[in-house]
């Protein structure tokens, strides 16, 4: 398995181990043992070489955390690379990508680099060929080798059952009707266990959460996690603390749901800066966008982004990566509300951002944290026709 990056990892599997030769006395050989890949929920298959992957029965599910690759995972050093970049201004024009572009650029940071594969290569990738969405899922990459065939009585298993009539087929047996006595046939007419197929693809992984919680790095995010759910993320007074999305479990009485805390945005993202695509891809499937403000940031004479100017490079970039990302049921969670000043920024808040309501909040005190769960539920809940979003043209920083 070669891992590319967090979220894409491009996978060349032959699934099975070779299939045992038959042998004598009629004993067809043993198929190769199966190859299990496990992965997280939310990992979408894209095929580079092979057969389009077939559903099979769901198992009983494992108990995975399904954030985590199972495996060893091999993080892009790139990512680390780029988490200094993150004061970089926005380009005055982005082209949107098509999905062929998005996954390519995602695999290849850069593309050359990461694909040692030809153009025509990349051109042959069938995107989405399968996904899998539940615990337990399963789902046929390759095919395992037949077993060979035993000698003698080739005959009996064509009667028999559809599976000989394909073994059969595949072995093209010279002589199955022919002389079972002659000794000598008999050791020819064992044939030997076929290799399994190989497939090469690419996985890459989406998240599936209600909620996103999405914010610039430090802006409380994990804390709040914490405080709405029993998920312990970790919480650092430095920007990049969460590299991989946490998610946590909301309780209510008669309802529940998932809550991601996606890592910290900036500038740039898009262009795969930071954490870049690794968590501009987990929104992609979250129903609703919880966007966490630091009212306090660049107060007091230090340095930082107000937080209607936090919002707006937020959309920006949800925008800059795919057209109408922002454009789903959200609200505002205006945190850290025990700071100084930050009660008067609230009210600044309000008079400059609209179409969406405010939830003032302290993440470390959990105080306001109860309303927001409400808030939370209406959005979840609703089925987000007329529902609330966060547009550009509603936010004022001048
Ligand atoms: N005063 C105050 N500090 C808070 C509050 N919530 C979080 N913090 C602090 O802000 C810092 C960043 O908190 P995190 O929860 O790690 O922030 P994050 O948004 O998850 O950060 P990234 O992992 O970089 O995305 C920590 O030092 C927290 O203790 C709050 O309500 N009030």
């Amino acid at each position: 398995m070669h891992s590319r990056c967090l979220g894409f990892q491009r996978v060349t599997t032959s699934c099975c181990g070779k299939a045992g030769h038959g042998t004598s006395k009629n004993r067809i050989g043993n198929r190769g043992e199966d190859k299990v890949l496990q992965v997280p929920i939310g990992t979408v298959i894209h095929l580079q070489e092979g057969e389009i992957p077939s559903q099979v029965e769901n198992e009983s599910p494992k108990d995975l955390d399904p954030w985590e690759l199972p495996g060893s995972l091999v993080e892009d050093p790139a990512l680390e690379e780029n988490l200094g970049a993150h004061q970089e201004t926005m380009p005055e024009s982005v082209e949107v990508d098509t999905e062929e572009a998005s996954v390519t650029r995602h695999l290849g940071i850069p593309v050359e680099d990461c694909f040692e594969d030809s153009d025509e290569e990349i051109d042959q990738i069938r995107y989405n060929v399968a996904e899998l969405t539940q615990q337990g899922q399963r789902i046929i990459i390759a095919r395992g080798g037949e077993g060979g065939l035993g000698n003698v009585c080739g005959t009996r298993y064509v009667r028999g059952s559809k599976f000989a009539k394909s073994v059969i087929r595949q072995t093209s047996l010279k002589s199955m009707e022919g002389d079972a006595e002659d000794e000598e046939d008999e050791r020819s007419s064992i044939k030997a266990g076929s290799l399994g197929s190989e497939s090469v693809l690419i996985l890459e992984l989406k998240s599936i959460a209600d909620v996103g919680l999405v914010g610039l790095p430090n802006a409380g995010k994990s804390t709040l996690l914490g405080a709405l759910s029993r998920a312990k993320p970790r919480v650092g007074h430095y920007a990049f603390t969460t590299l991989r999305p946490n998610l946590g479990n909301v309780n209510y009485d008669d309802f529940s749901m998932t809550v991601a805390d996606i890592p910290g945005l900036i500038k740039g993202a898009h262009q795969n800066r930071g954490l870049g695509h690794n968590f501009l891809r987990h929104i992609e499937r979250t129903k609703v966008l919880a966007y966490v403000v630091d009212l306090a940031s660049g107060l007091d004479g230090c340095r930082g982004v107000t937080p209607w100017q936090q919002l707006r490079d937020l959309v920006m970039e949800l925008e800059f990566h795919e057209e109408g990302l922002s454009d789903r049921s959200s609200l505002i969670v205006a945190n850290k509300i025990d700071e100084d000043g930050a009660e008067e920024r609230l009210k600044e808040l309000e008079r400059r951002v609209k179409g969406v309501r405010i939830f003032p909040v302290c993440a470390v005190l959990e105080e306001g944290v109860a309303e927001l769960k409400d808030g939370l539920k209406m959005l979840v809940d609703g089925d987000g026709e007329g529902s609330e979003r966060l547009k550009l043209e509603n936010i004022c920083v001048d």
